[in-house]
């Protein structure tokens, strides 16, 4: 599988502290990847360098297999992206707002319908974007990012400040991208539930370091759930099940197993009656994805 953005111990620093620290991202084509993190994690300073607009203090980035450095502007022709809130013309229509930026793209006039459709803003092509809600404002800047048919598409936090309805269609027209365009996406949020409901594959950023970086289908393993057995005596449960073969820990009087298929269950239950310990309960305990991000990235948890 190939790469769209390949970065090698990426670097920034400010004064003396480095706001990111030599994060090594990978992100497979046709992927939306999640980059997720908390505020002042390093998101937003990873997503300029990404687009040329803050130059790394060292390490290298590589987009569509080629360095950024030295072939920046060929690279960004074929990326949109959406960083911080856009200023369009407040007084003008979004086909007209478009239409002003399709000529410095030299985008044929056809685009400006079609961008319009996929951000679903058809029906109000000739309203005033001062009269724009600040969900529909957000997919006219998508729809900008697209006007160029980039095959990247890179989004700092576009879902911020939006209503529910607002976060909504701006999930159901990400995850729409790659299927129906062919693209990869890019998206950072500092909520978990956000890129839960989006990504494909995630990268976690705390502390300006990657701390976790695979599939979404990885992460939500984390989240299976543990069993837990309320005994008699945690330590001498612990003990006498090491005696068969039987790994679990012992904390607080409750025995954690680290396996959790029924067979496996019964087996330790069988083991500590033959032992002659009493099992007063057999629990399951399910960590969120939640539990999981915020013990992620509190400080020095990994
Ligand atoms: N131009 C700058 N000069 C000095 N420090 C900076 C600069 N830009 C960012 N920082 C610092 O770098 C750290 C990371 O900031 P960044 O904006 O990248 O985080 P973020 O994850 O995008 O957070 P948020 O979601 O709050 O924007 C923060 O501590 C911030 O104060």
């Amino acid at each position: 599988m190939g790469y769209v953005i390949q970065t090698n111990n990426l670097v920034k620093q400010f004064g003396d502290e480095a706001a990111v620290d030599a994060i090594s991202m990978a992100i497979p084509e046709g992927e939306v990847y999640g980059f997720l993190g908390p505020n002042g994690a390093g998101k937003t300073t990873t997503i300029r360098m990404l687009l040329g607009l803050v130059k790394p203090t060292s390490g290298s980035i590589h987009i569509f297999n080629r360095n950024l450095k030295k072939e920046r502007i060929a690279i960004l022709k074929q990326v949109g992206s959406l960083v911080e809130n856009p200023s369009y013309y407040p007084h003008l229509t979004a086909k007209e707002n478009l239409e002003a930026i399709r000529k410095v793209y030299r985008a044929p006039k056809t685009r400006i319908g079609e961008v319009l459709e996929i951000v679903r803003l058809s029906d109000v092509a000739d309203k005033k974007v001062k009269e724009f809600s600040l969900g529909m404002k957000q997919r006219l800047g998508i729809a900008i990012a697209l006007l160029h048919e980039p095959k990247l598409l890179i989004l700092d936090e576009p879902t911020n400040g939006l209503d529910p309805s607002g976060i909504i269609e701006i999930r159901n027209l990400i995850k729409r991208l790659p299927s129906e365009f062919g693209m990869t996406v890019l998206i950072s949020s500092h909520l978990l539930s956000e890129i839960d409901q989006i990504a494909t594959s995630v990268g976690i950023i705390s502390d300006g370091k990657i701390i976790f970086q695979d599939s979404i289908d990885a992460l939500r393993e984390h989240a299976q759930e543990n069993i837990i057995l309320r005994v008699h005596d945690g330590i001498k449960a612990s003990q006498a099940l090491e005696g068969w073969g039987i790994k679990a820990e012992s904390k607080d009087g409750l025995l954690y197993l680290h396996e959790h298929s029924d067979e496996y269950v019964a087996q330790v239950i069988r083991a500590l009656v033959e032992e002659g310990i009493a099992v007063y309960r057999v629990e399951e305990q399910k960590r969120s994805l939640e539990d999981i991000f915020l013990q992620m990235t509190k400080r020095n948890a990994i």
